[in-house]
């Protein structure tokens, strides 16, 4: 038996960093996505095996599952009810499940990806043989939310075996969760996402889990009615970098300058609130469209001078910058920044 299960990626039009720090943002998902195929062998294969491949990268994982079993199994039940953080201990005895892969240094970064994966699986299906494949549409390690988006997916292929969880209405030919297993579904991605990003918002895992537009702060979504065209560029400035790398650096400043950078996250907070209600508020004519997507630009263009007090641009991304300054369109990085993709507002009235 073989599922497939796909989920999007997302820009974050603001707030990101500061919506680790209890501050709003505002994101939508995009439509590219990840998905993930998880087949069973059959009775007669008399396999043993737990397969792992993320075709983007090229790298095949395999397990006895019965090495699996004898390596977790005495640090607790392998099947929690509800969503459960994986513990240090557990994060070490998987690194060494991992480690055997011997993974090429260059995609040593790729690791933590593999460590959520066999917490998430083991955590919900158990000890069972299978192989799963993931691909995805999105750039890895960019800011458009890749991990997020395989964890979501992974975790949906994951808990459709399970009886309790019903998948039913039909969407452009895939099944989708109801709401109350949609929870259980951005929750257990959200453990996930612990594992690759450090300490995450829930932000991209609650926005790729959704869909649509969402307004965040502090774990709970608020879904927004767009009342204008959001007409965006997306340029990927292809310097890698990772996410858990840049939160933890704003984490530090923050340490070593809590009022500034509280006044810095307030800023973002009120940023993000007035951002969605532009969005929000009716648009009965052109002349007040023009309006908003001048708040709106300057908005993002106020955004990202927070991200660059955060310290988290990057050359490459003011490079981005002053290129679409050229021509009057304002920008900010989306994401993590330190490289990635940088978000670029092209107004409909905007012909300047
Ligand atoms: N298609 C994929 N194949 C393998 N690993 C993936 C894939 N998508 C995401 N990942 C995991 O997510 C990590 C990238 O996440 P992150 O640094 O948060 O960047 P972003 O979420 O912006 O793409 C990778 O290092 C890997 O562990
Ligand atoms: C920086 C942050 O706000 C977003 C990170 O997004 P990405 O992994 O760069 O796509 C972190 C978070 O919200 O968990
Ligand atoms: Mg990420």
């Amino acid at each position: 038996m073989e599922v497939k299960a796909r989920a999007p990626g997302k820009i974050i039009i603001a707030g990101e960093h500061a919506v680790v720090h209890g501050s709003t943002a505002v994101a939508a998902c995009i439509d590219l996505c990840t998905s993930v195929s998880l087949r069973f062998p059959s009775d007669s294969d008399n396999n043993d095996t737990l397969k792992l491949h993320f075709k983007d990268v090229a790298l095949e994982f395999s397990w006895s599952v019965g090495k699996v079993k004898e390596t977790l199994s005495h640090l607790g039940s392998p099947f929690p009810s509800t969503p459960t953080s994986c513990s240090v201990e557990t994060i070490k005895c998987i690194a060494v499940l991992v480690e055997e892969q011997n993974i090429p240094e260059a995609k040593i970064g790729l690791a933590s990806g593999v460590i959520a994966f066999l917490w998430l699986y083991t955590s919900i299906l158990g000890f069972k043989p299978a192989t799963v494949v993931v691909t995805s549409d999105l750039p890895i390690g960019a800011g458009l939310g890749s991990s997020a988006a395989f964890c979501v997916s992974l975790t949906a292929a994951l808990l459709s075996f399970l009886d309790s969880v019903s998948l039913d209405t039909n969407h452009q030919g895939w099944l989708t969760f109801g709401e109350s297993d949609l929870d259980l579904l951005n929750k257990w991605a959200f453990e996930g996402e612990k594992i690759i990003h450090g300490k995450p918002s829930g932000l991209d895992n609650t926005v790729s889990t959704y869909g649509n537009i969402i307004k965040f702060r502090s774990g709970k979504l608020t879904r927004i009615k767009s009342n204008m065209p959001l007409k965006m560029l997306i340029t990927n400035t292809k310097v890698s970098r990772n996410t858990k790398a840049l939160v933890a650096g704003v984490s530090e400043r923050t340490l070593r300058h809590p009022d500034a950078m509280s006044s810095v996250f307030n800023a973002v907070d009120s940023i993000s609130k007035e951002l969605a209600t532009v969005i929000e508020s009716p648009t009965p004519d052109d002349l007040s469209l023009t309006e908003k997507e001048g708040k709106l630009e300057e908005l993002i263009e106020m955004n990202q001078g927070l991200l660059q007090c955060m310290g988290v641009s990057h050359a490459s991304i003011e490079t981005v910058l002053r290129t679409t300054l050229k021509y009057k369109l304002a920008s900010k990085l989306t994401g993590a920044g330190g490289g990635g993709c940088v978000l670029t507002v092209t107004a409909n009235t905007n012909s300047s």
